[in-house]
């Protein structure tokens, strides 16, 4: 039975690193996929993996129409045995259920790959409705993590290292950006509630108020057996 499978997870987990290993796998074995993605990093019309990959894709910008794109390519003669589609969070909720339809009425298996919340912890439109259609939700098993070492759930937006919480729901970023750029970095929920980055992290490890302490007295607490501290 075809399926329409969400692989999703956070920024920077794999996800479009095995939307390639898929379509390499299939198209070695003689099968003829068709690629989609939206608002790639690398530009209109790539899928590209941090890993250094990339191949074209066909750009589904809005309004886009997948079951009709499909149908038309098909009822010309053209060949597609399965479909793949990058960045999917970007997509409209209709577009979603044009994805649920090739599966159903083409037969044709769909990998939907996108990132589920937005920067405010927020579902995406295009995850929503991938979430109430897909056959199945696969959760990538490379995790990627939060500066404290949890496993990274979430995704913060920075500017200058400073996680951010206005803003428009999409900007195309990436993580590891300059300070001065808008970017991304991932954290664990209890990270990402106390909006503390790495930079965050860092700063506070280096203030002096994280240990309101008078140095002098550590050094007498110390040197004198528990017993008789104060
Ligand atoms: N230099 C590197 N060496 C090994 N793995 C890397 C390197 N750079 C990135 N990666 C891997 O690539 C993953 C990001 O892959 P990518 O497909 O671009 O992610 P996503 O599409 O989920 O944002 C990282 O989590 C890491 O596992
Ligand atoms: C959290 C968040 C992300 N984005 C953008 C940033 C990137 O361009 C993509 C995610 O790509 P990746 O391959 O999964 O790293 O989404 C955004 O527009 N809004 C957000 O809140």
């Amino acid at each position: 039975m075809p399926e329409l499978v969400f692989f999703s997870g956070t920024m920077d987990c794999g996800k479009s690193t095995l939307a390639l290993q898929i379509e390499h796998n299939r198209s070695t074995r003689g099968l003829q996929g068709m690629i989609f993605t939206r608002d790639d990093r690398a530009g209109a019309g790539k899928l590209s993996s941090r890993l250094g990959l990339v191949t074209d894709a066909v750009e589904a910008a809005e309004g886009f129409d997948f079951y009709a794109y499909l149908v038309a390519h098909l009822s010309q003669g053209n060949r597609a045995d399965y479909v793949i589609v990058d960045e999917a969070q970007f997509l409209a909720g209709e577009q979603i259920d044009q994805l649920a339809r090739v599966v159903d009425d083409l037969e044709l298996d769909v990998f939907a790959f996108g990132i589920t919340t937005d920067f405010r912890s927020k579902l995406f439109p295009g995850s929503q409705r991938l979430v109430e259609l897909a056959d199945r939700v696969e959760v990538l098993q490379v995790e990627a993590l939060c500066w404290c070492g949890a496993r990274a759930t979430h995704n913060a937006r920075t500017i200058g290292g400073e996680m951010v919480v206005e803003g428009a729901q999409v900007v195309v970023g990436d993580v590891n950006q300059s300070p001065d750029e808008v970017g991304y970095e991932v954290l664990c929920r209890r990270h990402h509630r106390r909006r503390m980055t790495a930079a965050a992290a860092h700063a506070g490890a280096l203030s002096p108020d994280v240990l309101p302490v008078d140095p002098s007295s550590l050094a007498d607490s110390v040197s004198r057996p528990p017993s008789s501290r104060a």
